[in-house]
């Protein structure tokens, strides 16, 4: 008999409190506590080996944290991972299919492996939804990558889950299949699905409902995305050349000088043009005055973006360790 399910706060597909895992003497994952919401699209971000994964695996029971606490769809995370597991779909980094097998046979083949009824009608179903369909006899193997990844999320939806982890599951996919990747991720939350998703791509975050920010194994940040830069607190300038006159060699140089000055926390060239931000507005001021002043140079207040956000973000969780 399956155990009972603890009645989680109402609409709260994961909470967590305090988890923490190591591997020998290195803090993987330190004090992390997080809350997602049912049918809420996660977004999970952070650089690489800030424990994104371990995470992920701590979430569905693969992996017991050795201090904290939480449930997962209202089921214990330390005593209840084979409930869990039955009711989440887990993409992992290394999703593999069985390239000798066509799309349709690897689909029957997991909706039998599942124990879904029907398996032939249920793999005909997930070819259908993920348009697959012209593709159902092709070997798995020689799909390209965007195919591939959504043949592996077809296969992933086919037990019908309360749940998904996708591990970074569009790395290294073009950008129009990215995009037709995040329709359907969105088609499935809309449908009541959770799905909490690891990327590094910016524009994939942006299109979540909610972010949480891991670096070294610390979440510095969660929420929607304007607030989590609402509450970065830094403020950004644009600096371009009025015109070609400043060729890139030039900006270069302005880049190396202007990250030095005092009240400047970061540059970042985004082509033809700098991204400068920093925590303090007077002081920030202060180090572009001489640059305001030059006919040659444009300055204009812009917002800070999401990468400006998380850049300044592990580079101060990276100064409060050393
Ligand atoms: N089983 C393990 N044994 C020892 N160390 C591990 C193990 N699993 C992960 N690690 C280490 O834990 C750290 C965090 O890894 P993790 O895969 O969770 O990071 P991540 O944020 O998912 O990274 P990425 O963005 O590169 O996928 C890394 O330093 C990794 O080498």
């Amino acid at each position: 008999m399956s155990a009972a399910r603890a009645e989680p706060a109402a609409g709260i597909a994961i909470e967590v409190e305090g988890l923490r895992k190591t591997f020998g003497d290195h803090v993987v994952v330190d004090d992390l506590t997080m809350r997602v919401p049912r049918g809420e699209i996660y977004g999970f971000l952070g650089p690489n080996g800030s424990g994104k994964t371990t995470t992920i695996r701590m979430l569905c029971g693969l992996l017991t944290p050795d201090a904290g606490r939480g449930t997962c769809l209202g089921y214990d995370i330390r005593t209840e991972a084979r409930e869990i597991r039955a009711k989440v779909g887990y993409m992992t980094q290394r999703f593999s299919l069985y390239a000798d097998l066509s799309v349709r046979e690897n689909l029957e083949f997991v909706a039998r492996l599942y124990g879904v009824p029907a398996p032939e009608k249920a793999a005909q179903a997930a070819l259908e939804r993920l348009g697959l369909e012209g593709r159902g006899r092709q070997l798995a193997g020689e799909l390209s990558g965007g195919w591939k990844q959504r043949l592996a999320l077809g296969a992933c939806i086919l037990p019908a889950p309360e749940l998904l982890l996708l591990d970074e599951p569009t790395a290294g996919v073009d950008p129009q299949a990215r995009r037709e990747f995040w329709a359907e991720i969105h088609a499935l939350a809309a449908e009541g699905l959770t799905v909490l998703v690891s990327t590094h791509y910016m524009d994939e975050a942006e299109r979540c409902h909610e972010i949480a920010y891991i670096a070294y194994g610390h979440l510095l940040a969660q929420g929607p995305v304007a607030q989590v830069i609402a509450a970065s607190g830094l403020t950004t300038v644009t600096l371009e050349a009025r015109d070609a006159s400043i060729g890139a060699p030039a900006m270069a140089a302005l880049t190396r000088e202007i990250e030095v000055r005092p009240g400047i926390d970061m540059v970042a060239p985004f082509g033809t043009r700098l991204h400068i931000s920093g925590r303090d507005p007077a002081a920030l001021e202060a180090a572009l005055a001489p640059y305001r002043s030059r006919p040659d140079l444009m300055l204009t207040a812009d917002a800070p973006t999401l990468e400006d956000v998380f850049i300044d973000l592990m580079r101060r969780s990276k100064d409060a360790r050393k």
